[in-house]
Parts: C-alpha cells; structure tokens; sequence
C-alpha cells in the first residue's frame, strides 16, 4: 500500500482526493493536513508521497516542507514560477526527493495542452480562453499558462514572429493577458468547473481544441497515477505527460 499524506485536505480538490485515494485498492490515507498545521517528518505520519492541492501563495513553501520530511510530493496547485521551479528543483535534487508538478491532471486537459503545441507551428493566430468557478483565486489559469507557453515555443521553433494585430487602443484590457506573446482571456462563471478553449486560425479556417472538466472527479485518474508514477524518480518534473507513456 503506498501511504499517501493530502496537503489542503479540506478545500474542493484536497477533500475529493481523500475520497479517491481512500477508494483506491493499493493506496491509505495516513495525514490530512490543511491550513494551520505545520508540515513535519511527525505530521506526515510516515507518508511515501504527498499530494498538495492547497494556494497558490502557500504550495511552495509547503512542497520545501515535504522534501525535508522525507517525503515525494505531487503537486497540482498552481501559481509557480520560472524561480520557484528552480528553486524546488534543487532541493529536491539535493534531497534525493521526487517532486512532479502538474497544472492539470485531467486526461482532456492534458491532451489538449499536447494537442495545441502540435497544432501550433501551423496556424498564424493562437488565442487561449479559459472558463473556471468563481471561487478560483487565481488567473489566468496555470492549465491556460502552460498551454501559451507551449504554443509560444512551437511557434518560436517554427519562425513564427508576431501575431496579426491591428488593435491600437485597448483601455479596458479586452484582448486579455499575454502569456509568452499569446493572448489569455479568463472567464468566471457560476456553474461552471474548469474548461479551456484553444483558439487558432489562418486564413479561412479555424481549429478549436475544447477540454471540459464538469466534475472534480476528472482529476483524480491523473492524481492517482501521478502517485505511482513519482515514486522512484529523483528531482522535478512538470506535467503529468512527462510519466503517461504518450
Ligand atoms: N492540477 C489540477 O488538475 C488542478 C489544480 N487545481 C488547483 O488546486 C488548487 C486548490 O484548488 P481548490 O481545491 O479549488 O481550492 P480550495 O480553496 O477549495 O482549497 C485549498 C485548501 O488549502 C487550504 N490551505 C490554505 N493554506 C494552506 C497551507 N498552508 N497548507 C495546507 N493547506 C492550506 C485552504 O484552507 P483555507 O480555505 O482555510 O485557506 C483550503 O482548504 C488551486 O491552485 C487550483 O488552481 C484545481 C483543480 C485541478
Ligand atoms: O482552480 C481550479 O479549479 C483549477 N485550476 C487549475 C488551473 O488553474 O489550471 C486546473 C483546472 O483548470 C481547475
């Protein structure tokens, strides 16, 4: 049985990967840890991997934490950084620790994100919208970052420059964020969960890659998997791709 310790084990992510790993046949649940409780070699309860669906502001310190209990950590929080890649990559190297960090663990998600970087070198325009909750705190979303920053490089490896774009004045800022030069537009809406929209074009045509998650249990085959998967490993990796045999 691999004993699984759960970092933001009260929020909606946290508490359905309790219920999923408590269900699944070759893991145990042995800590649940939230706000206010300190991350030590005693709290994680002789835990073998954690997983951190916690806040942005607080999953890197947390992940700082688990390497020095001994632990591998899945992460699936977002709001990381070039830095603070940087930073738990050493330490996790240093550690010996393994550390897989991943901005969506949903299998649309994740072949979308593949899918829009095989597409992109071929399409002069990319634009990315994503849908989300309104009780999200962060924008854009880290699955809609990833996703521009993947296309930003097919595009860069292929030669592309600029995109079309005649717009001259944008007071409100409704041509959305730039993520690596790609245009970011986020949507909160009641109803919702997490959905993303890949927008690309030339000239008379246009390709859409839609991803829908309508349910936290989307997530929860990739969690599972991305626990199995980073025991054994030493150091960082980014993206649940990076241990699906794709
Ligand atoms: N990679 C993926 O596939 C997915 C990623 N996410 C990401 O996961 C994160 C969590 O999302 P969600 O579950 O909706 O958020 P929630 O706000 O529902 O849950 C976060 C939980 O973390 C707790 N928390 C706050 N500080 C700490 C701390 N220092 N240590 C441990 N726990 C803490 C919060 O407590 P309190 O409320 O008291 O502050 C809360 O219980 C977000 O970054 C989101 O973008 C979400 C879905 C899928
Ligand atoms: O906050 C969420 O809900 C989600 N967050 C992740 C993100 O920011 O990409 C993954 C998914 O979109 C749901």
């Amino acid at each position: 049985m691999i004993r699984v310790a759960v970092t933001g084990a009260k929020g909606r992510m946290g508490s359905t990967v309790v219920q999923a790993v408590t269900d699944a046949p070759d893991m145990e649940v042995v800590a649940l840890l939230d706000a206010g409780d300190a991350i030590t070699a005693q709290s994680v309860n002789g835990a073998q991997v954690a997983v951190d669906f916690s806040v942005p502001t607080v999953t890197e310190s947390n992940v700082h934490a688990l390497i020095d209990a001994g632990v591998d950590v899945v992460v699936g929080t977002t709001g990381w950084t070039e830095e603070s890649y940087a930073r738990v990559s050493e330490h996790a190297c240093r550690a010996g620790q393994a550390v897989l960090i991943a901005p969506n663990f949903a299998m649309g998600a994740v072949l979308a994100m593949k899918f829009a970087a095989m597409a992109a070198p071929y399409f002069e325009s990319a634009e990315v919208i994503e849908m989300h909750h309104p009780g999200k705190v962060d924008a854009p979303s880290g699955t809609a970052v990833a996703t521009a920053r993947g296309m930003a490089q097919a595009r860069r490896a292929a030669g592309w420059g600029d995109m079309p774009d005649a717009t001259q004045t944008d007071e409100l800022g409704a041509r959305g964020g730039r993520v690596d030069g790609i245009p970011v537009h986020a949507v909160r809406l009641r109803g919702l969960t997490a959905s993303e929209e890949i927008l690309l074009g030339n000239e008379g045509e246009q390709l859409v890659i839609r991803t829908d998650s309508f349910d936290r249990a989307s997530f929860m085959p990739g969690v599972l998997l991305g626990v199995r998967r980073v025991i054994g490993r030493t150091g960082l990796t980014i993206g649940l791709d990076e241990v699906m045999d794709l």
